[in-house]
């Protein structure tokens, strides 16, 4: 059975330098990757994102040939992948762990992709000396692995990845280990390094941030399914169903019954999108569109708690005496945000208003 999303295969379209055709992957019983359909097109930048065990790491031990199919086909640049092995297949590979060489230096660390390809001393040297320049890391050639911060470490073993010019480079938790305003620094990087040098980049990640800043495209799974595929914003502003809304932090969810412009929901009357079909759903309203006004208009809340996210606070608020209203949160301005305890009412935004496609069971 396919279940995968129609939009997971749309993307790309001829120009793909990988394809993956109803890529199944089981342990025991379980499909560990359900029938998976993916292009990534040439210089593009796909991150799959996804919670613990949802498949991301198969997923790319099955392009790079680590990891064999069930059924279903890995094609790159054209050919099937079928039989070729990990080294053959021209793939780039980070690991979460990066896995550097501690008795080697640094080039000898970025070399070795090259000397596997037996390209030429003279030859390895000034590559390595460009990655290192490009990496951020001029000059560091014969520092020992061990005397790097995580993120220079991180930088060795990118520059190590990008040395025999893969025509894909594939990434597993890039960052994981490293604190976040460097993973934020690192990330922008990156994305800039991959533009500017046309690198076709998959990479796998748990990290929503990280996905978002990095990718042209995103590719939520769950359970060995693509939930959901499209550019950040695409995603970010219609989560396709309730499990990626949630996922994204989207937790203003709610059953609706859709009349006309408007839906009845335990909050009260949510306005809906034009074009909206009558009838039952589940809504989204992300906090944006949750506005506060006077405590007499609109749904009455009390304010049970808020946290400064940088731009903005995000207000948690208790619906009064509606029975079973789920609890909302609103983002208010830095100055406009009301104390805990205080009684507000809430309006909704029909711009931040989605409908949700009801979830796949797994
Ligand atoms: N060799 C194996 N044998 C049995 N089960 C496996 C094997 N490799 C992975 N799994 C299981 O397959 C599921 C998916 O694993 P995978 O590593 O692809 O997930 P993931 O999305 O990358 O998770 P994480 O974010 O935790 O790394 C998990 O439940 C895992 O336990």
């Amino acid at each position: 059975m396919t279940a995968t999303a129609p939009e997971a295969t749309a993307a790309a379209g001829p120009r793909a330098l990988l394809r993956l055709d109803g890529a199944t992957v089981r342990f025991g019983s379980r499909a560990v990757l359900d029938a998976v359909g993916l292009d990534v097109a040439e210089h593009e930048i796909v991150c799959v994102l996804g919670p613990s065990g949802s498949g991301k790491s198969t997923l790319l031990r099955a392009v790079a040939g680590l990891q064999a199919l069930d059924s279903g086909r890995v094609v790159l640049g054209g050919r099937d992948q079928g039989g070729v092995p990990a080294h053959k297949r021209g793939v780039g590979l980070m690991f979460q762990d990066h896995q550097l060489f501690p008795q080697r230096d640094v080039a000898g660390n970025v070399a070795f992709g090259l000397r596997m390809h037996g390209v030429p001393r003279a030859e390895q040297a000034l590559r390595v000396a460009e990655l290192l320049d490009l990496v951020g890391l001029p000059g560091a050639q014969k520092r020992a692995v061990a005397s790097l911060s995580g993120g220079e470490q991180q930088r060795v073993a990118l520059a190590r990845a990008l040395a025999p010019r893969p025509r894909l480079l594939m990434l597993d938790e890039p960052l994981g280990q490293l604190d976040r305003s460097l993973r934020e620094r690192l990330v922008a990087e990156l994305r800039e390094l991959f533009q500017e040098l046309g690198t076709t980049v998959l990479a796998v990640t748990h990290d929503q941030g990280e996905a978002f800043a990095l990718a042209d495209r995103v590719v939520v799974m769950r359970d060995g399914r693509i939930a959901q595929s499209g550019t950040p914003l695409e995603v970010w502003r219609r989560p396709a169903d309730e499990f990626v809304a949630r996922f994204l932090g989207f937790d203003n969810v709610v059953d609706a019954t859709v009349t006309g412009p408007a839906a009845v929901t335990a909050w009260g009357k949510v306005p809906v999108p034009d074009g909206t079909a009558d009838g039952p759903c589940r809504l989204l309203v992300r906090p944006a569109g949750v506005r506060l006004v006077g405590a007499r208009d609109g749904l009455a809340c009390v304010v049970t708690g808020r946290t400064f996210r940088g731009t903005h606070v995000a207000v948690r608020l208790e619906p009064v005496g509606g029975e079973g209203a789920p609890r909302l949160e609103a983002a208010c301005g830095l100055r406009d945000a009301p104390e805990p305890g205080a009684r507000v009412g809430v309006r909704f935004a029909v711009e931040e208003v989605v409908v949700l496609r009801r979830a796949a069971t797994a």
